[in-house]
This record gives C-alpha cells, structure tokens and sequence, in this order.
C-alpha cells in the first residue's frame, strides 16, 4: 500500500503555473467560513512533518509556505480566529470553530523569517500557487505517532514524488538562518 503522506500531494506534484497572482483561502466551516485574502504567490512551499503545522484530517504531513506578512488580510469572519499557541514562534491564527490553521505569523522582529507569514496553500479556492519543493521536519512526524520503521518507506514516496527529506529545513534556508544569525552576532 502507497504510504499516504497529504491529498493534495499523494496523487502527484502538480506543478504551479508561475503567474498565480494571489487569492483567497477558505477554512472548512460550511457556515462563515474563515476568508483570507493573500496577494501574489507563494514561496518555499513545502511540506512539513511537524507537530505543529495543521494538517488535514488522516495526514501525516501539513503542506506549509510563505508569503509577506503585508500581502495578508482576513477579509470575512475574522471574530472566529484565535491563536493557538501564543508562547510559539509562530502565532498560528486557527478557526474556533473547524480548527483549521489560516495564517501563521512572528512578531518577534529579531527572527530570521520575521516579515512572512506561513500559510497552507491548499486552502486556496484558486488553483496555480506553487508547488511543494522539498520535505522538511521529516523525522518529526514520529513525534505524532508514526513509527520508526516506517520512515524509510516514508522517505522513499517523498523522493519518488520529487520532495526532498531533511529533518529541519531545506539547506538554502538553513543558510538562510544562519546567515541572519551571523549577521546579528557581527552588528
Ligand atoms: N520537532 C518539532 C519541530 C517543530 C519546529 O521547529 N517546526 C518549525 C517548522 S514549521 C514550518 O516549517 C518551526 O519553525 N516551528 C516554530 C513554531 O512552530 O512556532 C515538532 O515537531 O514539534
Ligand atoms: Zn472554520
Ligand atoms: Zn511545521
């Protein structure tokens, strides 16, 4: 049996068209929904094993990205939005009511992504945002209860789908981190 990893990634990459110029997402409530407005694509898309990014029901991985913290607005329902985890890095805006993850944002303005917020690009009631570019957080998805012996088949459908593994982040963002940090330690 194929390992099941996201729906919107299980049956393929599907590639982005390179123009998406931004759109709406839409949380699951039948009744008010949750609508965000986000301008212009996405970047670093990826999927993430982590215990905190919010999957969909039966995943194993969220499917997680960025986008400018100015390019994002709540355009209706916005009284059903709270905060997850205030103590996180991430202050996750989350629907009370079907729980979904809307946008994620840092305030602390010293962290090296501060200024974008994560979103989940499956949201989107538009098709074309960006692909997912690789996996990160893979090892993490233990921490939600997948065994250890089933990582190998877990990285293997991430490879034969054409996502990277890492167990943090890609290396370009990885330096990209660093990088910030070297900065900051040299001012
Ligand atoms: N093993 C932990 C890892 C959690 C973690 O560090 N997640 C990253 C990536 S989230 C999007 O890629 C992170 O930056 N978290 C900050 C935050 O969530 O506030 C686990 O699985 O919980
Ligand atoms: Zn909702
Ligand atoms: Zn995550």
């Amino acid at each position: 049996m194929t390992v099941a990893l996201h729906p919107s990634i299980d049956n393929g990459i599907k590639q982005g068209s390179g123009s998406f110029a931004g759109g709406t997402l839409v949380c699951k409530c039948s009744d008010h929904p949750v609508k965000v407005s986000v301008k212009g694509d996405v970047a670093h898309n990826h999927a993430c094993g982590c215990t905190k990014c919010w999957k969909p029901q039966g995943a194993t991985f969220s499917v997680v990205a960025v986008v400018p913290r100015q390019n994002v607005t709540v355009l209706e329902n916005g009284d059903k939005l709270q905060i997850v985890d205030p103590s996180a890095v991430i202050q996750r805006y989350a629907c009370r009511a079907c729980g979904t993850h809307m946008y994620g944002r840092i305030e602390n303005k010293n962290h090296p992504f501060y200024g974008l917020d994560f979103i989940h690009p499956e949201l989107f009631q538009e098709q074309g945002s960006q692909a997912p570019q690789f996996a990160a957080f893979v090892s993490s998805v233990i921490e939600s209860g997948v065994k250890p012996e089933q990582m190998a088949g877990i990285r293997s459908r991430l490879k034969e789908i054409g996502l990277e593994p890492y167990d943090c982040l890609s290396p370009a963002l990885m330096d990209a981190i660093a990088t910030h940090v070297a900065k900051a330690k040299a001012a």
